[in-house]
């Protein structure tokens, strides 16, 4: 189970994050036509909305999942909102021509839960750790399992230790 406190950090800025979900965009316009994009609340909302930007993608659709309920252990998973049988008949049924959005994939205990409400839909993260890796069709950048992301909007500007004052 992924923890924030793990030894290895990778922390990302909103530049990075959005030159990341670029990335994700560009790889994902060479893949076919996407008639809708789902998000995974919450922090599939920010690559999105970035994504959709870039492919001009106009139906978005949340499915709303929390499984890390502090910041210390991942809880039960939790579906508190499903997506609209509208959004998953679209292509022909079962998510087809759908593209779901998160922000990352890391044990693939969401990603799976999603999947299964669409298992004809395109799953696409902008960062992945390798147990999740097999549940998304189109990632960015991989990191260790014992990485904890850091995202721009769970961080402020906060002052450095010198390096010489042992910072890490
Ligand atoms: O692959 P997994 O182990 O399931 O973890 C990945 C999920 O965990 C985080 O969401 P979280 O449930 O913390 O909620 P949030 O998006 O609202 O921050 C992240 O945004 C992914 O959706
Ligand atoms: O901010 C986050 N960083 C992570 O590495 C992670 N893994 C699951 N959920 C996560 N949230
Ligand atoms: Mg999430």
């Amino acid at each position: 189970m992924s923890q924030p406190n793990q030894p290895k950090a990778f922390p990302v800025s909103w530049d990075q994050f959005h030159r990341d979900a670029r990335a994700l965009a560009w790889r994902l316009a060479g893949q076919g036509h996407w008639d809708a994009i789902v998000a995974i609340t919450r922090g599939g909302l920010v690559p999105a909305a970035i994504v959709a930007r870039e492919l001009d993608i106009r139906l978005i659709e949340t499915v709303c999942v929390a499984s890390y309920h502090d910041y210390k252990s991942q809880g039960e998973l939790k579906v508190m909102k499903g997506v609209s049988e509208d959004v998953i008949k679209l292509g022909g049924g079962e998510g087809a021509g759908v593209l779901i959005v998160d922000d990352l994939v890391d044990t693939g205990k969401t990603a799976k839960v999603v999947r299964e409400m669409m298992p004809k839909a395109h799953m696409a993260t902008v960062y992945a750790k390798p147990m999740g890796r097999p549940l998304v069709d189109t990632f960015i950048t991989e990191v260790s399992q014992d990485t904890w992301i850091y995202f721009p909007w769970d961080m402020g500007l906060t002052f450095q230790p010198p390096i010489r004052d042992g910072a890490a």
